[in-house]
């Protein structure tokens, strides 16, 4: 350790090896096993640029001031906005504005970050330097950080979501330090291959914190991965509303909630004529037909109500907080909205309508499954009944 203490240029290939493995493994993940590919590349190249950005600082006094000096700065900045650039990619959804906004903010720090460094003299005080570098660098990293946890936030519980981007704020922190260091000591210069004992910490904490930002990338990509699966066994594939077994869950919790006194309802809903659209505009028609349905039921409801698809063309949606009065009304805007969206396919026209059951949660019903039946009552009665109706049970 005390060897390792006294030679930076060790510590330096240390810390360029691990992120060199680093940026591997991450290439691995994206081209190989094809893990959340975006952000696996994007972190593959953030790593390799800081291994160049090691490399080309350790050539200081060898290679040219452009490539040793210049270069070594553009590339570890580099390192920073990439990793902001492709944080947006976290998230499920392709958000391609995000994404831009992203990678814009990045380049628009990096680039004039680059061209002040270049006019600057890189000759005897280098403290605008290193606060150029170290300030750039620190907002990248509080940029990248930010997008994590508004992500995170809004899928996992407020503990976890700070847990997992918490050390991306320890390396926004760790950055701060030489931009002090630049006020409180202004003629040190920001040299990696200086042996004083500033310099030397820097770059055990480098390597540490190498480490550490890319099992906390891992955790996150992990997150994402456990998120997408959750969500792949809990939708309906076509429509991307609840499935049967996640709808199914949600109404068991309601009606735990019965007994404590809070109400519920449900709305069980039935395409009408479903399998003359099939025959007549085709499969894909009738595919088309069930997402135009659902983009119409889902702007009926509240964010609290849940819309789930039991199968083929019938759906059902959960009602919490409501009485039999107030789901009849949710059901009737839904019935008179999807009657005035006609569904228009090829050039045809067909009337897209539905049958309703509606039905409260009574004290007295032992399982969700009385209600449902209820409910299910009612829109037979609606479908006996000449269809595009709405009947309460
Ligand atoms: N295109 C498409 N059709 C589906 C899907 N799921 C179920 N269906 C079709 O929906 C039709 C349902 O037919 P039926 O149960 O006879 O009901 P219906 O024709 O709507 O008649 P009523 O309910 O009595 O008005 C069948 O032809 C199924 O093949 C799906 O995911 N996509």
């Amino acid at each position: 350790m005390n060897g390792l203490n006294s030679d930076p240029l060790t510590l330096l290939a240390a810390a360029m090896l691990v992120y060199f493995v680093g940026g591997l493994a991450w290439l691995l993940l994206a081209l190989v096993a094809r893990v959340a590919p975006r952000i696996s590349l994007g972190l593959a190249l953030a790593n390799g640029l800081l291994t160049a950005a090691l490399a080309t600082h350790s050539l200081r006094g060898q290679a040219s001031a452009w490539l040793a000096f210049w270069g070594s700065d553009v590339l570890a900045m580099a390192t920073l906005a990439t990793l902001r650039a492709v944080m947006p990619a976290l998230s499920e959804e392709s958000a391609s504005g995000k994404a831009t906004i992203a990678w814009r903010s990045a380049l628009i720090l990096l680039l004039p970050a680059a061209a002040a460094i270049a006019w600057l003299p890189y000759e005897g005080d280098l403290r605008w330097h290193t606060r150029i570098i170290f300030g750039v660098t620190l907002v990248l990293t509080l940029l990248a950080a930010g997008d994590a946890w508004r992500q995170l936030r809004a899928r996992l519980a407020p503990h976890l979501a700070a847990q997992l981007t918490a050390p991306l704020f320890v390396i926004a922190l760790f950055l701060l330090l030489p931009l002090i260091n630049s006020f409180i000591r202004p003629s040190a210069t920001f040299d990696l291959l200086a042996a004083n004992k500033f310099q030397v910490g820097w770059l055990w904490s480098m390597l540490a914190l190498g480490l550490l930002i890319n099992a906390t990338m891992a955790l996150l990509v992990l997150a994402r991965v456990i998120l997408q699966i959750q969500r792949l066994t809990r939708r309906d594939p076509l429509t991307d509303v609840l499935n049967r077994r996640a709808l199914s869950e949600a109404i068991d919790d309601e009606h735990a909630r019965l007994q404590r006194g809070k109400p519920y309802a449900l709305v069980m809903i039935d395409m009408d004529h479903f399998k003359q659209l099939n025959d007549s505009m085709g499969h894909a028609a009738g595919d088309a037909a069930l997402l135009q349905a659902v983009q119409v039921l889902s702007v009926c409801v509240r964010d609290v109500d849940r819309l789930g698809r039991l199968g083929g063309e019938e759906f059902c949606v959960l009602l919490p907080l409501t009485d039999l009065a107030g789901a009849a009304l949710v059901a009737e805007r839904m019935r008179h909205n999807l009657e005035a969206s006609s569904f228009a396919w090829q050039g045809k026209t067909w009337p897209l309508t539905a049958s309703f059951g509606v039905a409260e949660a009574q004290a007295e019903d032992v399982s969700a499954d009385a209600v449902l039946q209820r409910a299910d009552k009612g829109m037979y009665r609606a479908k006996a009944q000449g269809r595009n109706l709405v009947q309460e049970a």
